[in-house]
């Protein structure tokens, strides 16, 4: 028999970070250093935008208090619930930098260093579908997996772009009302879950990823509209990335002011004698793994003086489908969608088709890596839809959607064609329960799989 049991090994910290932590956290340092040789808090976040509210396999019986989405618990990749995206997994105390940012639909959102798509996915579950969402990363193989993970959620306001903040403030001076900077930094509230994070950490280490989180924080501002928020997180423990940071903003930006947190049992206040002793940092918040069942993390949230601006936009995004684009489209939409999308809002990007968020600005020269959702691509004469527009529709938004079984749900994600009866050929949307899992083509009775490649998996079945 094997047991599959989670050990977690003793860790190897440094010796400097040992010191530093020793210094500044005097009576508590013992159970902050003990902690690190405790197995990580793991959590997911269910997605309010499916038409199934409960998960279907993962228990939700442990919820995060601080968090309207989340539960405690370990995901399995390898479900209807996770390749429905009607979960992510998420570390539990990330949960609380989307809570504390909950952006209201309608509103401009930019998500500035978002791979793999933890705030984004949680970000968009506050906006009901409604509203800009621009989830940029400035890594392009980042990029591509924050995508898969958009798409998986089924977001329609989203947009992923592959920018440099620097390039990315060109584009969107003073445009948005909620700006999130979730920054990459030392990462010291990720050494549990990734022992090798701790080989790179050195002494210096923090104050060479304080220089960098200053730079993008203060391409941040310039994207930011008068009356605007930005939340500043980052998953280290570092004063020079946490408390010295906002000290630094606060003392050049003069129309910043910070905005208070709740704090729920067991967050802590930011420590200004950790920065230069302004009595205002104590409105941040810090979560420490020894006093919650949470990694760590460090939040901040400011507020840009002014008024909030009418939002006008000087261009926005045009459609640009030829015609014979819209009617190959619309031969297969027609079948398969109770309402289609407006064509004003159809783009053609390559061969792939796409439904642009309402008024979306210009993209000319951005490196966009998804400009909405997708909703197929063109082959010779003729559409086939994909997998991203499925996963954004909900059961009810499709003509004849077609009911599989788990078993038949297996088939489908290995790869597999299965038998259905009682289904007119041609394109139909697959649904397990009130989840919509992707498309089939049906050609007399047998669904053919187009479940992209990259994606497919197997159910292994133990056997007795
Ligand atoms: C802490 S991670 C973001 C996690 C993400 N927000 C989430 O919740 O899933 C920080 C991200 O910043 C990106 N990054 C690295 N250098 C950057 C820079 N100079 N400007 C902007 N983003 C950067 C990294 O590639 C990384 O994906």
């Amino acid at each position: 028999m094997l047991l599959n049991l989670e050990m977690s090994e003793s860790m190897q910290l440094p010796a400097a970070f040992i010191e530093k932590y020793t210094k500044l956290l005097g009576q508590q340092a013992p159970e902050f250093l003990e902690s690190f040789n405790e197995g990580p808090a793991k959590g997911f976040r269910v997605n309010p935008l499916k038409a199934q509210k409960q998960p279907l396999v993962h228990a939700i019986s442990d919820p995060v208090s601080y968090s309207e989405f989340g539960y405690y618990g370990s995901v399995s990749g390898k479900t209807v619930d996770h390749q429905s995206g009607l979960i992510y997994s998420q570390e539990p105390s990330a949960m609380y930098v989307g809570e504390v940012a909950h952006p209201k639909p309608g509103e401009r959102v930019l998500d500035l260093c978002a791979a793999p798509g933890g705030k984004t996915t949680h970000l968009a579950s506050f906006m009901a579908q409604e509203g800009l969402l621009v989830s940029n990363e400035i890594n392009r193989k980042r990029a591509d997996i924050l995508a898969e993970n958009v798409e998986r959620f089924g977001l329609k306001n989203t947009i992923v772009t592959n920018e440099s903040p620097e390039t990315l403030e060109h584009h969107f001076p003073e445009f948005f009302d909620v700006v999130v900077v979730d920054a990459p930094c030392s990462g010291e509230g990720m050494f549990r879950k990734d022992h090798e994070a701790v080989q790179y950490w050195t002494s210096d280490y923090p104050a060479s990823c304080a220089n960098r989180q200053k730079k993008i924080l203060a391409s941040a501002l310039k994207m930011l509209a008068p009356g605007g928020r930005l939340i500043y997180s980052t998953c280290t423990f570092a004063p020079e990335e946490d408390e010295q940071n906002i000290a630094w903003l606060l003392k050049n930006y003069a129309d910043l002011q910070i905005l208070p947190i709740k704090k729920y049992a067991g967050m802590d206040n930011g420590r200004p004698e950790w920065a230069d002793g302004n009595p205002q940092l104590a409105e941040t918040l810090r979560i420490f793994p020894h006093k919650m069942r949470g990694e760590g993390h460090f939040i901040a949230q400011l507020k840009k003086q002014g008024q909030v601006s009418t939002h006008k936009l000087s261009k926005t995004q045009k459609t640009n489908v030829t015609k014979q684009q819209k009617q190959d489209w619309h031969k297969i939409a027609d079948q398969l969608l109770i309402s289609p999308v407006p064509d004003s809002r159809l783009l053609a990007f390559g061969d792939y088709l796409y439904a642009m968020p309402v008024e979306l600005p210009n993209l000319d020269d951005l490196q966009v890596v998804r400009p909405g959702v997708n909703l197929g691509v063109f082959k010779k004469n003729r559409f086939e839809p994909a997998l991203p527009l499925a996963l954004a529709e909900q059961p009810q938004d499709f003509i004849d959607p077609v009911a599989v079984t788990i078993a038949q749900w297996e088939k489908y994600v290995h790869g597999d064609t299965f038998m259905v009866t009682e289904v007119k050929s041609g394109w139909h949307v697959l649904c397990y329960q009130n989840l919509t899992i992707g498309f089939g083509k049906v050609v007399n009775g047998v669904v053919k799989n187009f479940y992209p490649k990259k994606f497919r998996f197997e159910i292994k079945h133990d056997a007795f």
